[in-house]
């Protein structure tokens, strides 16, 4: 089994995608409207930003978990015991970023969050009416004006052999939100988990955007849709010496729209938080 990129363009597209999305939690698209400069401009501003010890007058705010998450406070995969090998900076638009890096996040955010609510609606307009009937309004309105979408700048520094036996760039997890979209990194090492237990690799062509279900999807459908576990792996041989950057926009529902009979948007993520021992 493989994961094939679809065409964004051809008129198949919807039903190709959402078909992949059902099968394999994952969506790989080619020929998207999200400007390839845009993200390399984004990739090469923000290794410089990592690189440079400014990023330490960014540290995140605890309450609100805005800002720059150094690799000692990074996150543990839900179940693992070995911090990620990672370092990453939280975006909202009401949060803390540096002056020279604003304009240009927000203006993916922007991008990025317009084409999220047109995939959404592929999504619901291709879901079965036993299932979609439950849904409590258009999954596109359920990200409409949320300041909950989180948008994540990564960076995978390079391997220099000091690295806790067994860790990895980023150990086995699923997604909390409704979806995440994800521009290719500058590097490979995304994996999926399929249903019979393997891994195969994300298609990481440079210009393929991924898109993948998180929990709150699966459980606004009552599981059709599968929130699938995904892992970045450690790089081989000289690679090792690169960095990796990727940017996931994890699309949040407003708080207060309902996911289920148990669950809002608010009262899901909290549990979650809560299950995860970082609030
Ligand atoms: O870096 C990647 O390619 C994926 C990152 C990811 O899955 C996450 O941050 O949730
Ligand atoms: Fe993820």
């Amino acid at each position: 089994m493989k994961l094939e990129a679809v065409d964004f363009q051809s008129p198949n597209a919807p039903q190709e995608f959402v078909q992949s999305l059902r099968d394999t939690g994952f969506g790989v698209l080619k020929n998207h409207p999200i400007r390839q400069q845009l993200v390399s401009s984004i990739y090469q501003n923000w290794q410089t930003f990592f690189d440079t010890d400014d990023k330490y007058n960014y540290r995140y705010n605890l309450g609100t978990q805005d800002g720059y998450f150094p690799a000692e406070v990074s996150e543990t995969a839900k179940g693992h015991t070995k911090k990620d090998i990672k370092e990453y900076f939280h975006f909202y638009p009401w949060g803390q970023c540096p002056e020279t890096h604003q304009a240009q996040l927000r203006q993916y955010y922007e991008e990025a969050n317009a084409l999220a609510e047109q995939l959404l609606s592929w999504i619901e307009h291709h879901t079965p009416d036993d299932i979609s009937q439950h849904y409590s309004e258009p999954l596109s309105g359920m990200i409409e004006n949320s300041d909950q979408t989180l948008l994540r700048v990564l960076h995978y520094p390079p391997l220099k052999g000091d690295e806790e036996l067994g860790a990895i760039r980023a150990g086995a997890h699923e997604d909390i939100n409704l979806i995440t979209i994800l521009p290719a990194a500058n590097e490979p090492g995304l994996q999926v988990k399929l249903k019979d237990g393997t891994w195969i690799d994300v298609p990481c062509d440079f210009g393929n955007l991924i898109v993948n279900i998180g929990d709150m999807l699966q459980e606004a459908s009552g599981g059709y849709f599968p929130s699938t576990s995904h892992r970045v792996i450690n790089p081989d041989g000289t690679d090792k010496t690169k960095s990796r950057i990727s940017l996931p926009l994890f699309l949040h529902p407003r708080p207060e729209v309902v996911l289920s009979e148990r669950h809002t948007a608010g009262s899901y993520l909290h549990e979650r938080l809560v299950e995860l021992g970082v609030i």
